[in-house]
Parts: structure tokens; C-alpha cells; sequence
């Protein structure tokens, strides 16, 4: 031993002090990690890859922390003087276990935050780089554990000396260590940067989004540990006498990123607990959307009164089973609509008309004839064709799928100034669309009657009319639509590019519907569910109300309820229409539909029209097949 005697500092230890900043931190983050699991598993299970690969991380860090405080029972953290040889072997082999294991924590704890901005990136580019950031997590970690453990001849030489072993030198073992920390700190700065950039772009509300942002920062201090743990190695020296107690300051901040990652990782996943919390204790609203006073926003009506447009209870697209039970007894004519209310104007202003009963509302002159031109404009400068008989369509936000009937989750074109300038003067601003589809119908197209997605779009559907005028038919949804529901194959493709298949739903020819709408009350036989074949659901069917609404140039009409939930609408294929009774040819018309995609656990609706809901008929396929015991693999959720 080089010191002795009076030289030798005394017999006091760090490693208490190491456990006592690592053990209670490392409670925290099994804490948040057993509340995120458990928020994932209630009401059903939704685990996904992110939630795996944490656990992954956390049993890793057990592990970790496990034999630290193993270490520490045997001396570490105290000086070389005042330890055995057999307490220096075991620390010895007790560090070498940590460092090997606690790679894993957090490798896959990164990589269980990119799962995580996976599912929410809409980015193809941001996503390529997050499965670059996974592939290089991956690399990195065999790689390194690898040298960890063949770095010495034998093993045990790592953490004893051996005679006769052989070891690689210190210097590639450094040069190790820093790739695979600049591997670490890349890593981090991506998932620093990538939530902002993202969750700023949700349409959210803003407390939602601070929220998550904040505790997405979090993961911002397993940064400021690794930064600090490089800062510590810098001065550490290998070959040093007592060189396992200078190991500690890098040995507590290596374990603390590695804690701090879980932390992160967790901590975005507590929303909904904490909404939650905050809403039973506190008595604060959910982050849920809620629909403003058309009134508040709309300047067409600032000067009128507006009664106030409110989701009823049984118009609500709300979760949970037992209130979607209840709405079950919801049938089309049972509910207060009728001839007195529907088509009344129950506010002065001209410029609206509402059904308040069904959730529907239109605002004429909504944009400007200049606006319009514009738009018109805009449209053909994408697409020069006017003259073909089919429906032309341009997406913009998220686009549309035409396979899933919900909006993709990776092809995003951003907002033209047109259409961006209209959000901030729709009436329901508590959610913005994020989904917009551009259509041009030339005379002669239209779009077959379709209840838009339940379980894939929120609830309040806009569709801006251009161009001219065209009537849009409204049907309450029967068995029949139910039955076309269960059909593998519903289309509402129409574009040259995605060939519409012919719609028996689109007959040609004069309407004979008038405008605005008067929707007779259903006959007692249609509230009841048919028990007949589809010849009898069908003759029903026909039975329920229906009418056509006609929608003017510049007009903004609004879905809400049902409306939105419990109708279809559609837009009749046809040359001509009767206008107040004159019968006018169709000139070329645009819209924009305008919807809201609702994502990850938000997907699936239990609303009050479980009848045309897609989620609910998906789930009843299921049921039905796993009573038959056929395998069934199609659950959305
Ligand atoms: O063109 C319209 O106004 C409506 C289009 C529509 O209903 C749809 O795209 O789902
Ligand atoms: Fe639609």
C-alpha cells in the first residue's frame, strides 16, 4: 500500500449517502411506473411496445440498484484501506453486474420513449429517425456489453487482479465508453426536442399540452446527469490506489440518467391519472372539448341571440359501457325531434339556421365571394381538371384513408392559408379539425349516404360549400345501415385516382325533397328493432325521415350529435334539382369536410348510436366470432 499510517483518511464510507440519493429516487420512478402500468391496464388492457419496453428498463434497474446497495454492504464507497480482498472481489463483481445491467435500463428506456413518439409522429422523416435512434440503442448496447465482457481474460479479471490476465487497454475502453455515451446524449436531445415540436401541433388545449409538455421535460433531467456523469469521468483515473471511491460521483450519476429516463418515460403517461385527480378533488373540467357559443365566435351572429349549442347527454360520444347501454333505448323518431322544431328559425338572425334537436347547423355567407374565387382557384392550380364526370378529391392535414375510414397516420400535408385562416372562425374551437379533405364535384357526382366514422373522428364534422349550391340528404340511420356497416366494404372513394364502385345509393334525376329540411316523425313501426329478413329491415328503413338540406355556396354546415351520429347524409348523383320548384342544373360544386381524427385510447366510441357506430359493430364481430370460436384478429382499440 502506497499511504500509511497517520496519511490514511478515516474509515468512513460514501456509499450511504450514494443509497440514500439512489434508493428513494429509484421509489419514485417504480411508483409512476406502477401507476402508468395500472392506467394501462383499466379499463382493458391497452399495453403497447413503449409499455414493455419499460418494464424491460425497470426490472434492469431493479437489478441495478439491487446490487449496489449489495455493494455498498460490503464496503463500497469506503477507502481501499478498510477492505478486505474478498469484500474488494465482491464489490468488484457487484459494480461489474451494474454497469453491464445498467445499460439496459437505459437503452430500454429510450427506446421505450421512441415507441412512444412512434405512435404519435406524423412524420415519416421524424419517424425514420426514431427507429435509427431504436436501431442505435440496440447496436450500441450488444456492443457495448459485449466489450464489457470480453474486455478481460478471464472475466474475473475485470474486477480482481488475476495473474497472468489479460485485459484490453484502458484507452479502448474509454473510447467505448464515449461512443456509447454520444450515442446516449443524441438520443436525448431528439426526445427533448421531437414532443415540443409535436405536442405544439395537437389540438389540444393549451393546459393539456402545457401539461404534458412539462412533464415530458422531465426526461430533460436524465440529460443533465449524463452531462454531468461525462463531467466526472473526465477527471477520473483509473490507475489511482483508491480509485473505487472517486468511481462513486460517475457511479451515482451513470445510475441516476439511468433513473431519470424511467422517470421521463413515465411521467407523460400520468396525464390522464393526474386529469383525473385533478377533476375529482379539484372539481376541474376533464380535457375534453367542449362546444362554444356560436354566438362567442361567429361574427355573422354577434348581434343576435343565438340559443346556446350544448352536446345533450344522449348526443354525447362519451365513454364507458353502462352509459352507452342506456342510450341503447336512443331509437331514430323516439327522440324530441318533430315538425315543430325541426326547420324552425329559432333566432333572428338569417344568417344561421340550426336544428338544435339533431345537432345541425348552418351559417351562410360563411366565407367571402372573393375567399371563394380564391379557393376555386387554389384547387385547380393542384389539379387542372374540370371536365371528367368524377368526383376530384385534395387532402390536407392528415389525409383521409380510404381503408380504415379514419385519417392516416403518417401522410400529413400541411394547412394551405385557406384553409388554415378558417380555423380560428369555426364555431366549435375547444377542438380543431386536423383533417381536411378538398372535393370538386362536377355535375352529375355525388357521395352515397355514409355516417362518417364514429370511432375515428370527433364529433363535430364541417363541410364548406363552393362553387354552387347542392342539396345534401339526410336519412336517420336504420337496421339497414347498421347491415351495410357490417359489410366488408364500404367506399366512399370517388377520385379519378381511387375509382368509385357503382352506388346503388346514387339514383339520377330531379329531387323531389324540398329544402329546408322537414323530417316527418317516424312511424311507431320503424322505433322498433326489426326482426325480419333485410327485405323487411329495408322496407323499414324506408319508412325512417329523411329529407334534403340544401346548402349554399359559401355556406358552412356543422354536425354535431345526431346529426353527425345517428343520420346518414349523402349528396345524389344527379344532372338537375328542384329548388324551390324549379328545377335548376347542377353547376360544379367544392367542399371542404373538416374533421377531427381521435387518436390512441381516444379511438373507439361508445355514443349514443351504438347501432351505426363502426367501433361497437367491430366488437360485436368479435363477440360473435369468439362465441363461435373463430379467431378473430380486427380490434381497432
Ligand atoms: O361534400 C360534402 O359536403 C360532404 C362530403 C362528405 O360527407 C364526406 O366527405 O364525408
Ligand atoms: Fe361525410
Amino acid at each position: 500500500m502506497g499511504t500509511k499510517g497517520n496519511d490514511l483518511p478515516p474509515n468512513d464510507s460514501v456509499g450511504p449517502r450514494l443509497l440514500a440519493v439512489l434508493v428513494p429516487l429509484f421509489a419514485v420512478a417504480l411508483v409512476l411506473y406502477a401507476i402508468r402500468i395500472w392506467s394501462r391496464l383499466r379499463p382493458k388492457p391497452r399495453l403497447t411496445a413503449a409499455d414493455y419496453m419499460i418494464t424491460v428498463a425497470v426490472v434492469a434497474e431493479t437489478i441495478a440498484i439491487g446490487f449496489t446497495i449489495a455493494a455498498v454492504s460490503r464496503g463500497y464507497g469506503r477507502h481501499v484501506w478498510y477492505i478486505s480482498k474478498d469484500e474488494a472481489s465482491d464489490i468488484g463483481a457487484f459494480t461489474f453486474v451494474v454497469f453491464v445491467i445498467g445499460l439496459w435500463a437505459s437503452c430500454f428506456g429510450r427506446i421505450s420513449v421512441a415507441c412512444l413518439l412512434l405512435r404519435i409522429t406524423p412524420w415519416p422523416r421524424w419517424k425514420m429517425l426514431l427507429w435509427v435512434i431504436i436501431g442505435f440503442q440496440l447496436a450500441a448496447l450488444i456492443a457495448c456489453d459485449i466489450v464489457e465482457l470480453i474486455a478481460c481474460r478471464p472475466i474475473r479479471a475485470a474486477w480482481e487482479p488475476v495473474p497472468d490476465s489479460e485485459c484490453f487497454p484502458v484507452e479502448d475502453m474509454w473510447a467505448n465508453a464515449y461512443v456509447f455515451i454520444s450515442i446516449a446524449m443524441f438520443s436525448d436531445a431528439i426526445f427533448a426536442l421531437l414532443p415540443m415540436v409535436i405536442i405544439w401541433r395537437l389540438n389540444r388545449s393549451v393546459v393539456e399540452r402545457t401539461l404534458i409538455t412539462i412533464l415530458l421535460a422531465l426526461g430533460l433531467l436524465a440529460v443533465g446527469a449524463g452531462i454531468f456523469k461525462i463531467k466526472v469521468l473526465k477527471g477520473y483515473n483509473i490507475t489511482a490506489e483508491d480509485n473505487a471511491v472517486d468511481q462513486i460521483p460517475g457511479y451515482m450519476w451513470a445510475r441516476l440518467e439511468e433513473i431519470l429516463i424511467i422517470v421521463g418515460a413515465c411521467a407523460p403517461l400520468l396525464k390522464s391519472p393526474i386529469e383525473g385527480f385533478l377533476h375529482r378533488k379539484f372539481g376541474l373540467p376533464l380535457f375534453r372539448p367542449v362546444v362554444r357559443d356560436l354566438n362567442s365566435v361567429h361574427s355573422l351572429s354577434s348581434t343576435v341571440n343565438v340559443r346556446r349549442m350544448k352536446f345533450g347527454k344522449n348526443q354525447e360520444c362519451s365513454h364507458g359501457t353502462e352509459q352507452s347501454r342506456e342510450h341503447e333505448t336512443w331509437r331514430p323518431g323516439t327522440s324530441s325531434i318533430s315538425t315543430e322544431h325541426v326547420g324552425s328559425r329559432p333566432m333572428t338572425d338569417p344568417n344561421i339556421e340550426r336544428w338544435d334537436d339533431i345537432g345541425l347547423v348552418l351559417i351562410h355567407d360563411f366565407i367571402s365571394a372573393a375567399d371563394e374565387a380564391a379557393m376555386i382557384a387554389a384547387f385547380h392550380a393542384a389539379d387542372p381538371r374540370t371536365g371528367g364526370r368524377k368526383r376530384l378529391s385534395q387532402h390536407f392535414g392528415y389525409h383521409f384513408d380510404y381503408t380504415t375510414f379514419g385519417a392516416s397516420d403518417t401522410r400529413f400535408t400541411p394547412l394551405p392559408p385557406y384553409i388554415a385562416n378558417l380555423l380560428p372562425r369555426l364555431p366549435v374551437q375547444e377542438y380543431l379539425p386536423d383533417q381536411f379533405t378538398v372535393q370538386y364535384y362536377p355535375p352529375g357526382a355525388g357521395i352515397p349516404p355514409h355516417v362518417d366514422t364514429h370511432s375515428m373522428f370527433s364529433e363535430a364534422l364541417y363541410s364548406l360549400s363552393f362553387g354552387s349550391a347542392v342539396p345534401m340528404a339526410f336519412k336517420k340511420s336504420g337496421a339497414n345501415d347498421a347491415r351495410k356497416m357490417r359489410l366488408p366494404k364500404r367506399s366512399l372513394l370517388a377520385s379519378d385516382s381511387e375509382p368509385q364502385p357503382p352506388s346503388a345509393d346514387e339514383p339520377s334525376g330531379p329531387s323531389d325533397q324540398p329544402a329546408p329540411p322537414h323530417p316527418s316523425p317516424a312511424s311507431p313501426a320503424s322505433q322498433q328493432q326489426p326482426a325480419g329478413g333485410t327485405e323487411q329491415r329495408e322496407a323499414e328503413d324506408e319508412e325512417l325521415p329523411s329529407w334534403e338540406l340544401l346548402l349554399p355556396a359559401r355556406s358552412l354546415l356543422l354536425m354535431t350529435g345526431a346529426s353527425r351520429y345517428g343520420y346518414t347524409h349523402g349528396i345524389k348523383g344527379r344532372k338537375t334539382d328542384v329548388v324551390g320548384g324549379q328545377t335548376v342544373p347542377r353547376e360544379g360544386r367544392y367542399s371542404i369536410t373538416m374533421r377531427t381524427t381521435r387518436r390512441g385510447s381516444d379511438i373507439g366510441c361508445t355514443c349514443s348510436f351504438p347501432g351505426v357506430c363502426d367501433a361497437r359493430v367491430r366488437e360485436e364481430q368479435a363477440a360473435v366470432a369468439r362465441d363461435a370460436g373463430i379467431p378473430w384478429a380486427c380490434s381497432r382499440r
